[in-house]
């Protein structure tokens, strides 16, 4: 039977076991007897109702595989097949969160039937009689509780609607979710084009089809949390076979599992590179060519480490992607005896850095009996992963088929450096390279603010190309707006910040505007500051670093680079081009450090659905340059590979 309503499309089979049905090692059984031949038949069916659907632009998440069991009470799940008892089924509908209108329930039946004819059943009547000669009908227990339905609307009503793309996806988004790869593949795709919402479904799309788990990895820490939250919705019955978990996080656990304990102390890894600085980069042709060392330190991070360069040679002919600078024979020597320092040093203390989990961690999985066994790997905002990150991941599943995909958008690459596919031994050649355009999120005069920031910089794309013209970009209409703010001083600024969001707020009692909203910076210390200045204007406010996709009617306040993959209503960037014109130094290394500002801003304002409010104090003076040494003291950047 198939059955469509608000919830979605459920293929139900319905059995009248004695035994009670359950789950043995992942089995159906009835009793001890194993049936999971009706598990694999029943999810045959729901392939092709999938099928069916997809010529609807339907997302294969939408329908679900249901067991009911008559005389049973039951209520559990085998791999993504939901298990129900009559008495269960009835409330577990009615309380889901609605996916489908009414209307489209029509389309969706009208469609079903055209594709699946009802059996033909005789005409019965039924004509219950009972022994005692008493009326059954009277005495019968209801089939269903109807209270407890009734209880399971409501919830269902207060539930959050499911979004749009949650059921419906674009042709093209909707063909690279089910489509077959042979090998390794990539998605890429302007800001806001749905890489992620793909990557989701074709979370869900595998785990259906397979019975290993999927491993949804992410550079960011606070971006699994969110996302495993979508999954939930988009298809509660896969959830507990998607692991979402930030790249770092993954390896550190892995090494913990292997015995392998690294002590990462950011804090002392700095020390270390200041240190190490002191000792052989001031004083060397690096400063010249730039005094601020972060710029080395992420040489250091990004390129030599980040690449797995074990040996000067490799270094000195290495192209480097993602950094324009060139650097002459005599600063690839310097920095790599900067590089060596900082090793020294660091294996001194006994210190390590994020770069070191992940090289370890490289190391453990060359052993093919160490590797944890997935189905598949899903990595994104795969362009802010290093070499070393990628190759880890490409060490989990190799390149079987469907079994690594990478998704991310090299212009919004927010950390120096790159890599490109080729030096990971990934090939994605073959039709294996799909490219999302058209953008679902940002209002079109909020995307052009953004691309005009870009002021259509080249950008290196991990498949080795240099991206020279902006990205052929359609945008889904909706309306929106961008403000402006120039103000004459800091504090005018920030009044004028304060008055937006008050506005935003209003006096109602509706936080949800304010809940919908986030305050995005270049820096830590900006969201330091701006949450208390919120804070004291009774705003109500919380870390982006807390965000974990639940609804909150708090402000959210972060950093750029926390940002990532999210999206807001509104977005207010405050000061928002101050590492812009910062990053304009003059030194040698300008057109690196100016990129990746730019990049990093136009993150920030990407994240904006309908609202971005953009603040500036044009004629500021912004603080001299620091020199080598007092940068040194105060690194300004993330201290190697800090999340
Ligand atoms: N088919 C669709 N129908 C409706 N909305 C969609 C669709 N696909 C994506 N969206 C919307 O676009 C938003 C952006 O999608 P998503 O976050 O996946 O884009 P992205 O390419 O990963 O963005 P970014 O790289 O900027 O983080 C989603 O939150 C969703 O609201």
């Amino acid at each position: 039977m198939i059955l469509v309503g608000p919830g979605g499309v459920f293929v139900i089979d319905v059995k009248n076991w004695r035994s009670p049905p359950s789950a043995l090692d992942g089995r159906l059984h009835a009793g001890s007897e194993d049936r999971h031949q009706e598990i694999i038949k029943l999810r045959a069916i729901t392939s092709r109702v999938q099928d069916e659907l997809a010529i609807l632009d339907m997302a294969p998440a939408v329908v679900a595989s249901v067991m009911v069991f008559a005389n049973q009470s039951v209520e559990q799940c085998v791999g993504t097949v939901f298990l129900r008892g009559v008495k269960e089924i009835a409330p577990w509908l009615a309380a889901l969160p609605r996916r489908l209108t009414t209307p489209q329930v029509g389309r969706v039946a009208v469609h079903l039937a055209g594709k699946f004819p009802a059996y033909d059943t005789p005409d019965l009547v039924e004509r219950p009689v009972r022994v005692d000669g008493s009326d059954p009908q009277q005495q019968a227990p209801s089939l269903f509780d109807v209270d407890a339905i009734a209880r399971a609307e409501q919830q269902s009503v207060l539930a959050r609607p499911i979004e749009s793309w949650m059921t419906y996806l674009h042709p093209d988004q909707l063909a690279i979710v089910r489509r077959r790869w042979n090998g390794p593949a990539r998605i890429s795709g302007a800001a806001g084009t749905g890489k992620t919402v793909v990557g989701l479904h074709r979370a869900v799309w595998l785990a259906q089809r397979t019975v290993g788990k999927i491993l949804y990895v992410t550079f960011v820490k606070n971006l699994p949390r969110v996302q495993a939250q979508l999954l939930a919705r988009l298809s509660p019955a896969v959830a507990d076979r998607v692991e979402f978990c930030s790249l770092h996080a993954w390896a550190r656990s892995l090494l913990d599992q292997r015995g392998v304990h690294l002590r990462v102390d950011l804090a002392a890894v700095g020390n270390c590179f200041s240190r190490a600085w002191l000792h052989v980069g001031r004083s060397s042709v690096l400063a010249e060519l730039e005094p601020n060392p972060t710029y080395w330190q992420d040489e250091i991070t990004y390129v030599i480490k980040g690449r797995g360069f074990t040996e000067l040679g490799q270094y000195l002919t290495a192209t480097r992607p993602g950094r324009r600078t060139a650097l002459r024979r005599v600063h690839r020597e310097a920095a790599w005896q900067l590089y060596l320092e900082y090793e020294r040093l660091r294996a001194e203390r006994g210190v390590h850095d994020f770069t070191d989990v992940l090289t370890e961690a490289v190391a453990v999985l060359r052993d093919p009996a160490a590797r944890p066994r997935y189905a598949a790997v899903i990595a994104d905002e795969v362009q802010d992963l290093t070499l070393v990150g990628v190759r880890l991941l490409h060490q989990l599943v190799g390149d079987a088929p469907n079994g690594l995909l990478l998704i991310g958008d090299g212009q919004q690459a927010v950390y120096p450096g790159g890599f490109r596919l080729s030096d990971a031994g990934i090939d994605i050649r073959g039709g294996r390279a799909e490219v999302l355009r058209v953008n679902y999120r940002n209002a079109a005069d909020i995307l052009t603010a953004a691309l005009q920031t870009l002021d259509g910089q080249p950008f290196d794309d991990i498949d080795g190309t240099v991206v020279t013209t902006g990205p052929a970009v359609e945008t889904a209409y909706r309306d929106g707006r961008v403000i402006r703010v120039d103000a004459a001083t800091a504090n005018e600024h920030d009044q004028a910040f304060l008055a937006a969001v008050r506005q935003l707020a209003g006096d109602s009692s509706d936080d949800r505007r304010l809940g919908d909203a986030a305050v995005l910076c270049a820096r830590k210390k900006d969201v330091v500051y701006y949450q208390r200045l919120l804070t004291r204007a009774g705003i109500p406010n919380s870390n982006l670093e807390d965000y974990d996709g639940q609804a909150t009617g708090e402000l959210k306040v972060g950093t750029f680079l926390r940002s990532k993959g999210l999206e807001f209503k509104h977005v207010f960037l405050p000061h928002h081009d101050r590492d812009v014109r910062k990053a304009q130094t003059g030194s040698l290394t300008e057109t690196d450090r100016l990129a990746l500002a730019k990049r990093q801003l136009f993150v920030g304002m990407t994240r904006a659905r309908d609202v971005l409010w953009i603040g500036a104090v044009p004629d500021a003076k912004l603080p001299r340059p620091r020199t080598g040494q007092e940068a040194a003291a105060v690194p300004d950047s993330p201290p190697l590979g800090s999340r």
